[in-house]
């Protein structure tokens, strides 16, 4: 199936001469669940806003439903919901009103029936004829999510959603991606926090610097999470590896001082008895030994690490 949204050699560099994408390319499935990993500033607020349409691109094409996001702006607007960082909305507007005028700044015709059930959905209800100073944070949030609902989109794009909302609400979010996702809508979210993506998404992807650096199915991922590390503490330092280890795939760290052997633990054969006995005929004495468990964070922080 073609995907959804296909973003091809997609740059952008600002009128201050910044270059926040450099080349991404990227292809989002249709139903799918896509989260958008990356530290501060690593691109993905303007990557979202160029699909968005919002952000003009410095190069690179994008399609969204097979409809080009510059030229055919109109079609590609009306798929997409967008919920912003931030509440940009007018204060004193209820929230009926805010979330049917959205319906309509996308060019649908009023439909209260949809506005009733978007708004029930995200526990509004009973505020529908507050005004939006009148809410909590947690409660504008939700407002902007009902915003980008209102025309009744395929995708939508979630900017840091979670960002600054309490433990309650973020559940609450997440039930109503969930149902979203149920309805066959496609989800795209950005985030810092790894625990998210893990909970919530079908894949990651992530970003930084401007460049995507991986694109993975999530139980790839967690396949690597099943990974675990030995990590030999030696006596005596050691300058490199020893031929006759070559066959492990070996790494010294701590200027020589620690050698890490990386094994699979659903692996029929872990090699680890095999790395003992072969360490212990090479002459090679041990001060220590422990294992650990890479985690998403640690795979994160190595390939943002790697690409700096
Ligand atoms: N209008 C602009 N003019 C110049 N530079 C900009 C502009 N908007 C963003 N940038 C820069 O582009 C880079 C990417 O910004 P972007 O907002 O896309 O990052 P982000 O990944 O969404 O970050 P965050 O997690 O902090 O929201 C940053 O270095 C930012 O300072």
């Amino acid at each position: 199936m073609a995907p959804i949204v296909s973003v091809s050699n997609l740059s952008k560099t600002y009128a201050s001469g910044f270059q926040a994408l450099k080349g991404v390319s990227l292809d989002i499935e249709d139903g799918e669940i896509l989260a958008l990993l990356g530290p501060n500033g690593a691109g993905k607020t303007t990557l979202i806003s160029i699909i968005c349409g919002i952000v003009n691109p410095s190069g690179g094409k994008v399609t969204v439903g097979g409809y080009d996001v510059i030229r055919d702006f109109r079609q590609t607007r009306a798929m997409i919901g967008l919920v912003p960082q931030e509440l940009t909305t007018d204060a004193f507007e209820t929230v009926w009103n805010t979330v049917s005028f959205s319906r309509g700044l996308h060019g649908q015709k009023p439909d209260p029936a949809h506005i009733e059930k978007v708004l029930k959905d995200l526990s509004l209800w009973d505020k529908k004829d507050n005004v939006l100073r009148e809410l909590s944070g947690g409660m504008k949030r939700r407002v902007l999510i009902a915003k980008a609902l209102s025309h009744e989109p395929r995708i939508l794009f979630l900017d840091e959603p979670t960002a600054g909302v309490d433990v309650n609400l973020r559940k609450s979010m997440w039930e109503v991606v969930e149902r979203l996702r149920a309805s066959g809508v496609t989800i795209i979210l950005t985030t810092h926090y790894i625990e998210e993506a893990e909970e919530i998404a079908d894949r990651i992807a992530v970003i930084n610097g401007g460049e995507i650096l991986l694109v993975e199915d999530k139980a790839a991922l967690m396949t690597k999470l099943g990974r675990k590390q030995l990590r030999v503490e030696l006596a005596q330092p050691l300058e490199r590896v020893p031929d006759t280890l070559s066959s492990y795939d070996l790494r010294l760290e701590d200027e020589g001082h620690r050698l890490i052997y990386d094994y699979d633990t659903s692996a029929d054969r872990t090699g680890i008895t095999a790395l003992l006995a072969a360490l212990a005929e090479a002459g090679i004495r041990l001060r220590d030994i422990s294992t650990r468990q890479s985690s998403l964070e640690d795979i994160f922080v190595e390939i943002v690490g790697a690409a700096r």
